[in-house]
């Protein structure tokens, strides 16, 4: 499988590594990579052996078969659409750009058109699966997120004591914070859409992890969730099992037995 990649950051860097070098990923290869900084391009495209394709218009030119978004909420909006008509499947870690209904429709009839498909992985949080089984009949009745990190992963915190950023639908939570809350529209997304799903966001001087906590109930009964994640080592920003959870994905796609 050849895979394209966007972004070059801390989980582009990761992947590169892993499914390049670390070959964990079978018979797949990052071909290439597009990033915003020129620098970061030249220095991972050596580094891993990966072209460097200047602009998206080389990119959808290229053989890849799948394109990997590993950059910002607003990458997504600009390039999915034509790499979706180019024929590439694509893998989004950036979901929040997914929050808007108009958006994601648009994307699914360019899928069901162009016979390609988006993957989403569960990013830095689980629990997906018993949202969408129990809302396989309708039943599930409320969904929320309590985040809580440390004041250098979020825009804004204070650095002396606790403090409530944000409360309020998760819709609004990805607005106002595209980099930090990602998370509540996965959850969005196989639970009860991104109006009807709440979100806290805390800053803590004492956390050491990025921690969410997901609590659901419906007729199934009730779920209660908390995933501590270790940071990325060099973004506080976005917790490691982001990243993991990408290559979880890609081999998903291959496997013939399917779990979850
Ligand atoms: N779904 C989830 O649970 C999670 C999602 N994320 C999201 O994943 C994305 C990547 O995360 P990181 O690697 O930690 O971020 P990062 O900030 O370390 O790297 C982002 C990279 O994207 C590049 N970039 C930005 N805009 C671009 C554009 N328009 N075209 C091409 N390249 C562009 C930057 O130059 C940089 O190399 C972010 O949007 C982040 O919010 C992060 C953590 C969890
Ligand atoms: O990595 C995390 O813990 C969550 C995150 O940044 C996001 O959802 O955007």
């Amino acid at each position: 499988m050849k895979l394209a990649l966007i972004g070059g950051g801390n989980i582009g860097r990761f992947l590169l590594q892993s499914i390049n070098i670390d070959c964990l990923i079978p018979n797949a290869k990052i071909i290439g990579l597009h990033t915003r900084c020129q620098e970061q391009a030249k220095e991972l495209s050596r580094e891993f052996e990966a072209e460097i394709f200047e602009d998206v218009e080389s990119l959808l030119k290229s053989d890849a078969d799948l394109v990997i978004e590993a950059a910002t909420v607003e990458a997504v909006e600009e390039y999915a659409a034509s790499i979706l008509l180019s024929g590439k499947d694509l893998v989004v870690s950036s979901v929040g750009a997914l929050a808007d209904r108009e958006f994601y429709k648009c994307l699914e009839e360019i899928c069901i058109l162009n016979n390609t498909k988006i993957h989403l992985p569960s990013g830095a949080i689980g629990g997906l699966d018993v949202l969408k089984a129990a809302k396989s009949i309708g039943e599930l009745d409320s969904v929320s997120i309590i985040t809580r990190k440390p004041p250098q992963a979020l825009p804004g915190a204070p650095l002396d004591g606790e403090k409530v950023l944000f409360e309020g639908s998760a819709a609004e939570a990805i607005r106002l914070f595209p980099k930090n809350i990602n998370v509540s529209i996965i959850l969005s997304l196989a639970g009860l859409g991104a109006e009807n799903t709440g979100v806290k966001i805390i800053s803590d001087p004492a956390a050491r992890k990025n921690s969410h906590t997901i609590e659901a109930a419906g007729s199934f009964g009730k779920l209660s969730l908390q995933v501590e994640n270790d940071p990325m080592p060099n973004n506080p920003k976005t917790s490691y099992l982001a990243a993991l959870s990408i290559l979880a994905s890609l081999k998903n796609r291959d496997e013939m037995i399917r779990v979850g």
